[in-house]
């Protein structure tokens, strides 16, 4: 049974990132007070750049990110240092200020390393074995996609846990993504969107009603689901959808 929802409105897709850095370190800090090791699954997009920008310029604070599992829902399958790849900047930005340790950051293989798509995608795989997120962060497009999982693309039907994904509609067409049912098994899934582009995708993925619903209605955590949407992505939200502004 997928938890409900739950809806937070910011004001514009700084504070949604803002809120975004925030609660993450509020999760990892608590992870490890408990003694755990936090397993977190990045997106690339907009907001969460800008996150993860927040997260370099607070610096570790609270969290020691040596000690945090890095690992991303999909990827981009074109060589390393190329402007497409997820992982890339967002190393960047992080790696320094917040002083991880590579051996906790787990990135899908470029198209360079020697390995295809299939082989890539199943190094992954087996890289990530049963891990659970205790955050998974998925980026929504306005089609309603989440990782690469595109509406009615075969991807969402192939098994597996992390799998090769061809003919993307959006480009590149290559690339790797996780798949449901292990966004499913995450303890917390945090949708992060903004915009008035994607106020149909935030309706639908909200209320995924329909006998096809799009890839963000079917990503749920097992703890909890968290929409953190700026007030133009909420827009299309009925009025009886509960949320909460902010
Ligand atoms: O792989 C991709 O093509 C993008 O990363 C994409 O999946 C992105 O995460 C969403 O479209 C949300 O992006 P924004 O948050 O920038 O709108």
């Amino acid at each position: 049974m997928p938890t409900p929802s739950e809806i937070y409105v910011y004001d514009g897709a700084d504070a949604v990132a803002e809120a975004l850095a925030s609660r993450l370190t509020a999760v990892l800090a608590d992870v490890q007070a408990r003694g755990g090791t936090p397993q977190v699954c990045l997106t690339g997009g907009r907001i969460a750049t800008k996150a993860y920008e927040r997260l370099a310029a607070d610096g570790p604070g609270d969290v020691d990110w040596t000690h945090v599992d890095l690992w991303w829902g999909d990827e981009r399958f074109v060589p390393a240092g190329d402007g497409d790849r997820n992982a890339d900047a967002t190393l960047d930005t992080l790696r320094a200020p917040l002083r991880l340790d590579e051996a906790h950051v787990h990135v899908m293989a470029p198209s360079d390393a020697g390995m295809d798509l299939d082989a890539a995608a199943a190094a992954y795989a087996d890289e990530l074995g049963d891990t659970i997120f205790d955050v998974c962060l998925l980026g929504v497009g306005p089609d309603g996609h989440v990782a690469s999982l595109f509406p009615g693309h075969p991807s969402l039907e192939t098994p597996g846990s992390a799998i090769a994904v061809r003919n993307s509609p959006k480009p590149p067409p290559d690339r790797i993504s996780l798949t449901l049912p292990v966004i499913d098994r995450s303890r917390q899934v945090w949708f992060v969107v903004s915009g008035s582009d994607k106020a149909d995708a935030v309706l639908q993925g909200v209320l995924g009603t329909g006998p096809d619903p799009v890839p963000a209605a079917l990503a749920s955590g097992v703890d909890a689901t968290v929409w953190l949407v700026d007030r133009d992505a909420a827009a299309q939200l009925p009025d009886d959808v509960a949320r909460m502004e902010l």
